[in-house]
């Protein structure tokens, strides 16, 4: 479970990008946050972890206090929290081993990954990962040589290397087309079922918002603003996110979408 409780931030600039935040994740839950650009949907995910450090409030997983932990500590516990990025985030000179591998670095020496001596078990594990994701044949090719889909396949089986109870999605369809971007959130969704993960995705695209996580929320100038399950997000709590607007054709996609989904499961 990760709760949140009071999270503010201010950056130095002053910008006030989360106030006051409070936000429960229970253990297995799939949750997409959503609203216009600088509401701090970013910032969100980013305090979680601590690559930002939040000006005022509490972060705990699994009853951990993340936000008071030093340095070696939070290192501890950063394992615990897989983070999925938009660009993607892998080496390019490096294959697509040694990218997933470099999702154990938190847990094996400094020398041993130098000399690139993981464990077998690691190994074995990447393998059958890369395998899960239709990418075991790509093993020995060099990331730069992938396509934009193949990337976030092998930064989600990298952060999936972890052994991660949460992930932090940051925009992971982004860069890509909408159908990859369709697979690539069932892929995580799916994943999140398989092992029991929670995971919170900052996502632009509302329809695929609702397509594929259960609960939806909505930030908007670094308050929640809409806090629901999918089906429950209309026009109303659109409004809320996003401001005034015709929001027929953006409903009527995501039932499109709802529709599709439910047939092509059928
Ligand atoms: N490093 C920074 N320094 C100063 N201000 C920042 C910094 N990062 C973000 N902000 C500000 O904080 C607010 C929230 O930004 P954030 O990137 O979290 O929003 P977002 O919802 O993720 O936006 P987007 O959807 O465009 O990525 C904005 O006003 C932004 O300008």
């Amino acid at each position: 479970m990760l709760t949140i409780e009071g999270l503010t931030k201010r950056y130095p600039t002053g910008d006030l990008a989360l106030d006051k935040v409070d936000l429960q994740v229970p253990a297995g839950q799939v949750m997409a946050l959503i609203g216009p650009s600088g509401a701090g949907k970013s910032t969100l995910i980013r305090c979680v972890n601590r690559l930002v450090e939040p000006s005022a409030g509490r972060v705990m997983l699994d009853g951990v206090a993340l936000t008071t932990l030093g340095s070696g500590a939070l290192r501890r516990a950063r394992r615990r929290m897989g983070m999925i990025f938009q660009e993607y985030a892998l080496v390019e000179r490096l294959t697509v081993m040694e990218n997933v591998l470099s999702g154990r670095l938190g847990y094996v020496g400094f020398w041993a990954s130098w000399f690139r001596r993981f464990p077998r078990r690691d190994i074995e594990e990447a393998f059958r990962l890369l395998d899960r994701v239709g990418l075991a044949h790509m093993a020995d090719k060099r990331a730069d040589a992938l396509s934009g889909g193949q990337r976030q396949r092998v930064g989600i089986v990298r952060a999936l290397m972890q052994d991660p109870k949460l992930l932090l999605v940051d925009e992971p369809t982004a860069s890509l087309d909408p159908k990859t971007s369709r697979q690539i959130m069932r892929l995580i969704v799916e994943l999140c079922a398989e092992r029991g993960l929670a995971a919170i995705i900052n996502i632009h695209d509302v329809a695929l918002a609702q397509q594929f996580a259960r609960r939806i929320v909505g930030l908007r100038a670094g308050r929640i603003v809409f806090d629901g399950p999918a089906e429950d997000l209309r026009a109303e709590g659109l409004t809320a996110i996003y401001g005034e607007e015709d929001w027929s054709q953006t409903i009527r996609r995501a039932e499109e979408e709802e529709e599709a989904a439910t047939e092509s499961a059928a």
